[in-house]
């Protein structure tokens, strides 16, 4: 099966109208709100299948994440690619799976609209997670288990613990916390409803939206550190609304609420900006989380060297799929930085899973301070949806990335002809 040909490498922009509930609705897109006409955001993948020359059956699913407009861009950018993809047997991409990352990420004139970040990167995302699902489905296992293709002889001594670790996380499962509860365009009565919620389902951890006005978000920081209590963690998401003196000064004023960390407080690209507000809210116990819209694993190796964030907070989609994910778990573990995966978007919760097994089972061995998210969105339209007991993350249990979607909702969800989408249009409501 290793010898499978791509015969055939198929792209879709399919879309999801959150925006309609608001679910998914942060600071940033609030500006975008008062800017134009439409609300935001729309939660989207650009969706890669890879057909091979084995069996009809045997195919690769990837997907990369964006929130709508654009993502025919990173569309034209996977068919750019393509050519690059079909010809090759799975064994000649994964017998040298860096030279093959490279061939991608290094192409002498597409290197160009890169290198390795923006639409490009989004772009070689989508195929490679196509890919590992790919190798995953021939060899029977999820990336998450890649420990099982490591010999134990005469390391037992070392390694048992990791044969436990994988015990312990097919009992009890990864801890997660959770986002669903506190979009920053929900109401009160919807956060409140929601919070109250997710506490009756086990959830002790908690994200809320904030950035866009001081007053409303100590009003909701205030309402949620209510409703869960003193000893439940609450975090705060400002999606790089705040330059950063402003970020330092309105973060202070939520210190109150005690947050374990400010996510994203200003301009992902602005290393230096994270490390002066960590230093600053040092002392007022509150951490620094990116990673999201972070391009590549030079920026995180960065942002490690230069101390500007407590919490590394990878994504399935953003970067160069497993391949760099890997390279970023490894520099967090060698820097002694928790990894807490991004997951606000359809499809990342199902990716990211494996990712953050594989750094318990086989990187960090521990749950201090870890924790990855979960938002509970648009999981039916996934084949092997992710299974979350006690706030916790199951092991998947099928073989793959867990990328692959439900063909009925990609051709309902496809844009701009799906019907979901023709009806949208037809009542002009977007
Ligand atoms: C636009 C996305 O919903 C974003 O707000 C998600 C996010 O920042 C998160 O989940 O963290
Ligand atoms: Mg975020």
């Amino acid at each position: 099966m290793l010898q499978s040909k791509i015969i055939n490498l198929t792209v879709r922009d399919v879309r999801f109208p959150t925006s309609l509930e608001q679910h998914g609705s942060d600071a940033m897109l609030a500006i975008n709100v008062l800017d134009s006409q439409h609300t935001d955001p729309d939660y989207s993948v650009a969706y890669v299948v890879l057909e091979t020359d084995s069996d009809a059956t045997l195919k690769g699913y990837g997907l990369t994440f964006t929130i709508g407009r654009g993502t025919e861009i990173v569309v034209c950018a996977v068919k750019a690619l393509s050519t690059l993809v079909v010809g090759k047997t799975l064994k000649e991409i994964v017998s040298d799976f860096r030279s093959f990352y490279r061939l991608l990420s290094s192409d002498g004139q597409m290197r160009w609209i890169g290198p390795e970040k923006g639409v490009i990167q989004l772009a070689i995302a989508a195929i490679l997670n196509a890919v590992w699902d790919l190798w995953a489905r021939v060899e029977g296992k999820d990336p998450a288990k890649l420990v099982s293709c490591i010999d134990f002889r005469y390391i037992t001594d070392a390694l048992t613990e990791q044969e436990a670790l994988e015990e312990q996380m097919l009992k009890e499962g990864y801890p997660a916390y959770t986002t669903s509860c506190a979009w920053l365009g929900y109401s009160n009565q919807q956060l409140t409803q929601l919070c109250s919620d997710a506490l009756a389902q086990g959830w002790t951890k908690f994200k809320v939206k904030v950035g866009a006005d001081l007053q409303d978000d100590i009003h909701r920081c205030s309402l949620i550190r209510k409703l869960i209590g003193p000893n439940n963690a609450l975090m705060i998401d400002a999606n790089q609304r705040w330059d950063v003196n402003e970020a330092i000064t309105w973060v202070t004023k939520l210190a109150e609420f005690h947050p374990l960390w400010i996510e994203e407080p200003t301009c992902p690209d602005d290393i230096l900006g994270h490390a002066s507000i960590s230093k600053a809210l040092a002392p007022l116990g509150i951490g620094v989380a990116t990673g999201e819209q972070c391009h590549n694993r030079v920026m995180f190796k960065q942002f490690l060297q230069a101390s500007a964030l407590q919490f590394v907070q990878i994504d399935s989609c953003r970067v160069g799929s497993v391949n760099e994910n890997l390279a970023i778990i490894l520099m967090a573990a060698k820097f002694n930085v928790p990894v807490c995966p991004h997951a606000g978007g359809v499809g990342l919760c199902e990716l990211v899973q494996h990712l953050i097994l594989f750094d318990y089972i086989s990187v960090s061995a521990s749950l201090n301070n870890r924790m990855c998210e979960y938002v509970d969105h648009l999981h039916e339209h996934f084949k092997s949806p992710t299974i979350i007991r006690n706030a916790h993350y199951m092991p998947p249990e099928d073989p793959g990335y867990s990328c692959e979607m439900l063909e009925e909702s990609v051709q309902k969800h496809q844009y701009p002809q799906g019907e979901v989408w023709r009806a949208i249009e037809k009542q002009g409501i977007l």
